[in-house]
């Protein structure tokens, strides 16, 4: 079976600044992987070149095993974001955000009703599709947010800081909502952070630095018994 995600020999340049050098990482289906790296890391930049924001001129992209290049239409069809900003409108209830977005992704109007309702349902927030997003929780407007990425059935969830933010609680219900998407759903997901406590030791782990992938495994062998605070200090050179 393909990946959900792989990332072949990527890099990519802002003038003299080389934002990501080589990259290379697979994101297995139906599996959890985080991107750990510092500001500056690289992570945005990845993000927005999986998202065909900017256009990968070196290595390769395959969503689901689409070629992003070759066929980015059927590629980003597979793909769910939820990006670092807010991407909802905050004065339009969460059912027109929704809806506006299902058509975007060619859900028929007859379809989409029904569709808002299941993912609502999906990450916790039936009841809420009349409120209007700014009447939202911060950690609600965050699973709103889940929600929409979900709306045309991805096989791969790309969040990029998603819990930045939020308070300690609506922090763990946005990360356990996507781990239970992945155990329930069978959805994939690229979780970009820089906060330690989000990682548990079975997930799979990319580390980025300085745009370079240092390391991908599971945690527990990359921490080798030594927490993930040291491992990535001795890694990197670098406390977080
Ligand atoms: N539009 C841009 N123009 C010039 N340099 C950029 C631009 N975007 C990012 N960079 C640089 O590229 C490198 C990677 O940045 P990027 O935003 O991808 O990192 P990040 O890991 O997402 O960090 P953060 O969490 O702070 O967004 C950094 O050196 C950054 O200064």
């Amino acid at each position: 079976m393909t990946a959900a995600l792989e990332i072949d020999r990527v890099s990519h340049n802002f003038g003299r600044v080389q934002a990501l050098k080589e990259v290379s990482l697979t994101v297995p289906r139906g599996g959890f992987t985080a991107l750990l790296g510092v500001n500056g890391a690289g992570k945005t930049t990845l993000f927005s070149l999986i998202t065909r924001l900017y256009d990968n001129s070196s290595g390769s992209i395959r969503v689901a095993g689409y070629d992003l290049r070759r066929q980015p239409a059927q590629a980003l069809a597979r793909l769910g974001v939820v990006f670092q900003s807010r991407a909802m409108d905050a004065d339009l209830t969460v059912r027109q955000n929704l809806a506006y977005h299902a058509s975007l992704h060619g859900i028929s109007r007859r379809d989409s009703a029904a569709r808002i309702e299941e993912v609502l349902a999906q990450v916790g927030l039936s009841g809420k599709s009349g409120d209007r997003v700014a009447a939202l929780s911060g950690g609600q407007q965050r699973r709103a947010e889940i929600a929409r990425a979900l709306i045309h059935s991805p096989d791969i969830l790309l969040l990029d800081e998603a819990t930045v933010g939020l308070d300690v609680k609506s922090r763990s219900e946005v990360l356990d909502l996507t781990r239970r998407l992945i155990a329930e759903k069978g959805v994939s997901a690229l979780w970009a952070t820089h906060i330690m406590d989000e990682i548990q030791p079975t997930d799979d782990l990319v580390i980025l630095h300085q745009g370079q992938v240092l390391r991908q495994g599971r945690a527990s062998e990359i921490t080798e018994g030594q927490g993930l605070t040291q491992a990535f200090l001795d890694l990197t050179g670098v406390a977080i």
